[in-house]
């Protein structure tokens, strides 16, 4: 098995590196400050797990490993420009965060044929400051779902459609599904992408505008607001050749929100502490790909012209 590198020594990403240390998957943490990296992770069933030391730089990663990128879109680029020169032995990449526009960072920079996998994950995690240095909390277990940007053929989503992906990169999912279960292989990552997307769509610049749980913007005065979300982003996947029904998508939206109801959206807390929001890469990528196309969405225009308009 490769070894896990994971840039960064965020929520997400100190989640992934404690469940490889529970889970005796060899990793290593590369955080921008070593001072905010987390030292312990607390589970949900009370019990603990100490991180092992951080490491300060990048290394030369060989073929075998894995690099797990679960950062901001916006930060995204930044990283990757700093990776670069210790990737010249194509170690897969994985590129894990909310919203869209990763693929196209990564793409340019590392070229088309790079070993490349896209995740979306639902499990939560907190990064918390405490008096012996900050901690992450596993807030909500969950699941990761995981494909190659390439592979796109109308195949069952199982572990026969997986033996047609490279074995680099089915070696890869594997490690992850050891480091942090479950990680179920989709082959056609990019609709979750986007189904992931029509959710965020929704719920986080509501939730961040008017400053409510996720369960609140099934109300009924939001009724108008999700349904133009929800059409508008129906049109624009359509456009680049991704089946959606307007009223599916409006329904999981509902379910998700339900099923999130307690929670503060990421949008909501990252307006309520003052941290930059990932608008663009949400509500922000779906007006670029319908403006490349034509298509009006004046709903989600607005949308992110409010959120930007937020104070932080
Ligand atoms: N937290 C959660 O429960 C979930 C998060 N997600 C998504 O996952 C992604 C990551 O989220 P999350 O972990 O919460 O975010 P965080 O902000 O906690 O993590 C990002 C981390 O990356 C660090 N970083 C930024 N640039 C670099 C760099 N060049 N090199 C090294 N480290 C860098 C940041 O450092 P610094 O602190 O210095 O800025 C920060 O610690 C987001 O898209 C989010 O929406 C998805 C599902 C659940
Ligand atoms: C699904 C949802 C809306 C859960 O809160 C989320 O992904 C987020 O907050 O960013």
């Amino acid at each position: 098995m490769g070894k896990l590198h994971i840039v960064g020594g965020g929520a997400i990403g100190s989640l992934i590196a404690a469940s490889s240390q529970k889970n005796g998957v060899p990793y290593d943490c590369y955080p921008r400050d070593m001072k905010t990296m987390p030292s312990c992770a607390h589970w949900q069933n009370g019990q603990t797990t100490a991180l092992k030391p951080a490491k300060p730089s990048p290394i030369v990663l060989p073929k075998s490993d894995v690099l797990i990128i679960p950062l901001k879109v916006y930060q995204l680029k930044a990283a990757l420009l700093q990776w670069l020169p210790y990737l010249t032995q194509q170690p897969t990449v994985v590129l894990l965060h909310n919203g869209m526009g990763g693929l196209e960072i990564a793409r340019d920079l590392l070229g088309g044929d790079y070993p490349l996998l896209l995740a979306t994950t639902s499990h939560g995690a907190l990064k918390v400051s405490t008096s012996s240095g900050f901690h992450v909390k596993y807030t909500g277990v969950g699941a990761t779902q995981i494909g190659a940007p390439n592979v796109n053929k109308p195949s069952p989503q199982s572990l026969a459609a997986l033996s047609q992906i490279a074995p680099q990169l089915a070696s890869a999912i594997a490690t992850l599904d050891k480091a942090l279960p479950p990680v179920q292989y989709q082959n056609n990552i990019l609709k979750a992408l986007w189904t992931k997307l029509s959710v965020n769509a929704v719920i986080n610049p509501l939730t961040a505008l008017h400053n409510i749980q996720n369960k609140h913007i099934a109300k009924p005065e939001f009724e108008q607001s999700r349904i133009s979300i929800c059409n508008e982003f129906t049109q624009v996947a359509d456009a680049y050749g991704l089946d959606f029904d307007a009223l599916s998508v409006h329904e999981n939206v509902l379910s998700v929100a339900k099923a999130t109801g307690e929670n503060y959206s990421s949008m909501h807390q990252d307006v309520a502490h003052g941290r930059q929001t990932e608008i663009d890469a949400i509500n922000g990528y779906i007006v670029d790909m319908a403006t490349k196309k034509g298509i009006p969405v004046p709903e989600n225009t607005l949308l992110v012209e409010r959120v930007k308009a937020l104070k932080l």
